[in-house]
């Protein structure tokens, strides 16, 4: 038995090759905590029907961001950097909800290093039932099934902490380093949309997004003016507004010509960055006549990001 305690980093995953699209997509879309398509019975046929017709599309997405998510080997690398930082008492797995590692991989790699003592944290900054909830609920659904009783504690969201704001606040302003004159751009930052029937039954993400974008701004001091707009609606019904694209539209439409997107609601690249973003709405915003637009890094491996998990855990030990 090792007196070790396992981080176990929970985060969505994404495909790691083109042939890994439509078992990660399959896997989302069969997910009733993040979707629910008709009665649950239905779901798995429904849910085949619209990967099937998605999959190409995003496939040539992930082909252009060169063939696959980055979210793995970043992923990888923050647990290593928190290590790192917190010492031989802990060792980092991780847990992706639809890809691999699986839950079930991450809790068997686990057990055979003897491992008793589990946190599980959340690289969910924002709480949502969508995405930290459902990975929640597959770890405790995988615990239930491991037939092995580990000792688990959660850390489920961040979006207020000190540390997190610091550092989503220096990748602002290291955005906001690339524009002539600063004051003059405007800071779009882009949140992941929700469908607004979660808000409704009171999830609380739209709040913690709002928290994070005042906190940030807070921190920045009087700088540009600010606007909150959500990207990546994936169904028909209603989402969280404005959207991101009506927002470059508008502002473009006012004759701003300077933009500055900071994504909001996860802490490493993926195609939400990499190719909606950095290539999507940089051609839109071009056609646009938007002059210059200009995205904030991601915080991956952001040593003041790290220094946030480190504390998050820390405070979890001791109390
Ligand atoms: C089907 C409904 C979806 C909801 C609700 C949803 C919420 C949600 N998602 C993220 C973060 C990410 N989503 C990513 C990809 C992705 N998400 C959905 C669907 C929903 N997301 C799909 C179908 C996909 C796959 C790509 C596509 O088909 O367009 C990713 C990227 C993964 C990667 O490439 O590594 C992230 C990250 C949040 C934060 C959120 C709600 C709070
Ligand atoms: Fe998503
Ligand atoms: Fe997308």
């Amino acid at each position: 038995m090792s007196e070790k305690t396992a981080l176990l980093l929970l985060q969505m995953g994404g495909p790691d090759s083109i042939a890994a699209v439509e078992p990660f997509l399959m896997n989302l879309f069969t997910d009733r905590d993040i979707i629910k398509i008709g009665p649950s019975f239905l779901q798995p046929f429904i849910a085949r029907r619209i990967v099937k017709k998605r999959a190409p599309k995003v496939a040539e997405h992930y082909r252009e961001i060169g063939g696959k998510s980055p979210i793995r080997e970043l992923t990888d690398a923050q647990g290593q950097g928190l290590q790192a930082l917190l010492g031989d008492d802990y060792r980092y797995f991780v847990a992706m909800r639809y890809s691999r590692p699986s839950t079930l991989e991450a809790l068997a790699a686990i057990r055979k290093e003897g491992i008793q003592k589990i946190v599980a944290v959340s690289l969910y900054p924002h709480y949502s039932k969508a995405t930290t909830g459902s990975s929640l609920n597959e770890l405790n659904r995988v615990l239930k099934q491991a037939g092995h009783r580990f000792e688990v504690s959660f850390i489920d969201r961040f979006y207020d902490h000190p540390i997190y704001i610091q550092a989503l606040t220096e990748k602002v302003r290291e955005g906001l380093a690339q524009f002539p004159d600063p004051a003059k751009a405007q800071i779009l930052f882009s949140a992941h949309s929700l469908p607004q029937s979660f808000i409704d039954e009171g999830d609380p993400y739209l709040e913690h997004i709002q928290t994070t974008v005042r906190l940030v701004m807070e921190q920045l001091g009087d700088a540009s003016p600010h606007h909150l707009c959500f990207q990546s609606k994936a169904s028909p019904v209603k989402w969280l507004e404005p959207s991101t694209e009506a927002t470059l539209k508008r502002l473009a439409g006012e004759g701003k010509k300077e933009i500055l997107m900071v994504p909001l609601s996860f802490v490493s690249d993926h195609i939400e960055t990499l190719h909606e973003i950095d290539i999507q709405y940089a051609e839109e915003a071009k056609s646009l006549g938007i002059e210059r637009f200009v995205r904030s890094p991601s915080l991956n491996s952001s040593p003041l990001f790290l220094e946030c998990l480190a504390d998050l855990v820390r405070r979890h030990a001791a109390s």
